[in-house]
């Protein structure tokens, strides 16, 4: 079993009225996101992934087979943390015998698998250790659901599965986890599998994202390419945006800018916090904050004019155009949306192919 082998599921069945015809494959590390509406089949496909519905079709994780035309192992003999929209902590015990409760049910012995994590770890990287000795009682939302988190990491799994974990708290205290996640994720080899319909959610966290409708998917990738892919739905929202990973390549203290370096361009970007070079972080760039002009003018407070080539665009709504750049002068590095009105895109002429400067009106950190 090597962590390098990824998640392969397929599944067809009906619940009632409603049919139900995924597949999809996605690699072993990382966070993927099922997004979809809801009632699209979201939650029924984690449980099959777990075992606690029964579909046809296969599922393999981590090199293991789970489910195929003659097997179906049952959902204890799975690898599997699951994580709730509520999280479901034993109200007797404390938090740290919530935490150690999942290891005695473990299904893989101790140091099988190279993605196991111990309980300091996981203690450090929930910030747990305030908590160990209290009752779920007197926890916060916010701290009951990293206790479940924690608990999920520390049963052995192959694959965490989260379902909406965050949509059972307020926007603040989902504010206050999210760092929690995006350092799991960092620091964790463990392949997760997120449910959401938020959105920023998946743009903050997300690795690859599979998209779902109607018991189908529509399309599964990494997070970037399926944002950028005018064919999918994803670009022709109102929210529409790309997620660029970017490193901090200098930072002027003098105006506060740091400059961001992605594959084919350099952004400059108003921020106190990011002086350590090097530093990973993803942007965040929203289609209607991105322009074209055919020639760069110099005259504008828009800090960020880059070169770029017209990759390919689409038609989004009757009035509107949603463009594909790719940057660089060569039209060869990260691909980032631009949505224009058609009477400007008509008026300059613009084609797929063409050179233009992409103005970029703001750039969001989604992660840093
Ligand atoms: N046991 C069941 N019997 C009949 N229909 C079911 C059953 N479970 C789920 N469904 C239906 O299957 C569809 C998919 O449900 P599912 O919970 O997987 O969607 P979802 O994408 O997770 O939705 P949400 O985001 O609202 O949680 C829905 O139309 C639901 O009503």
């Amino acid at each position: 079993m090597t962590e390098t082998e990824g998640i392969d599921v397929a599944f067809r069945g009906r619940l009632g009225a409603f049919a139900m015809d995924v597949a999809f494959s996605v690699p072993g590390r990382g966070v993927t996101a099922l997004f979809g509406p809801s009632g699209c089949g979201k939650t029924t496909t984690l449980r099959a992934i777990a075992g606690l519905q029964r579909l046809q079709g296969r599922c393999r994780v981590a090199g293991e087979i789970w489910q195929d035309g003659e097997r179906f192992l049952p959902a204890h003999r799975r690898a599997i943390g699951y994580v709730f929209q509520e999280a479901s902590l034993f109200p007797h015990l404390t938090v740290e015998r919530n935490l150690l409760y999942s290891r005695k049910g473990q299904r893989r012995p101790a140091g099988e698998g190279e993605s196991s994590v111990d309980f300091a770890e996981v203690v450090e990287l929930l910030g747990l250790s305030r908590l160990l000795a209290r009752l779920p009682q007197r926890l916060s939302g916010g701290e009951r659901q990293r206790v479940a988190i924690g608990r999920a990491l520390l049963s052995r799994p192959s694959l965490v599965v989260m379902d909406e974990p965050l949509s059972a708290l307020d926007t603040e205290t989902r504010d206050e986890i999210m760092p929690f996640l995006e350092r799991l994720h960092e620091t964790l080899s463990l392949p997760i599998l997120l449910v959401s319909h938020d959105m920023a959610t998946v743009e903050r966290l997300a690795d690859h994202v599979v998209l779902m409708n109607a018991g189908t998917v529509q399309a599964a990738g990494a997070l970037h390419a399926v944002q950028s892919d005018p064919a999918l739905p994803l670009a022709g929202r109102r929210d529409a945006a790309v997620s660029l990973e970017a490193h901090v390549e200098d930072y002027d203290a003098d105006y506060g800018l740091a400059t961001l370096a992605v594959s084919g361009a350099r952004f400059r970007v108003p921020t106190e916090g990011l002086r350590e070079l090097g530093k990973p972080v993803r942007m965040r760039l929203a289609a209607g904050d991105v322009s074209l002009a055919t020639s760069p003018s110099p005259d504008t407070t828009i800090l960020n004019v880059l070169p770029a080539r017209i990759a390919s665009h689409a038609a989004s709504g009757t009035h509107e155009i949603i463009a594909v750049l790719s940057l660089g002068h060569a039209g060869t590095g990260a691909r980032i949306l631009a949505r224009v009105t058609r009477l400007s895109w008509e008026r300059l002429a613009l084609a797929d192919g063409m050179a233009v400067h992409a103005q970029v009106k703001s750039v969001a950190l989604a992660r840093a």
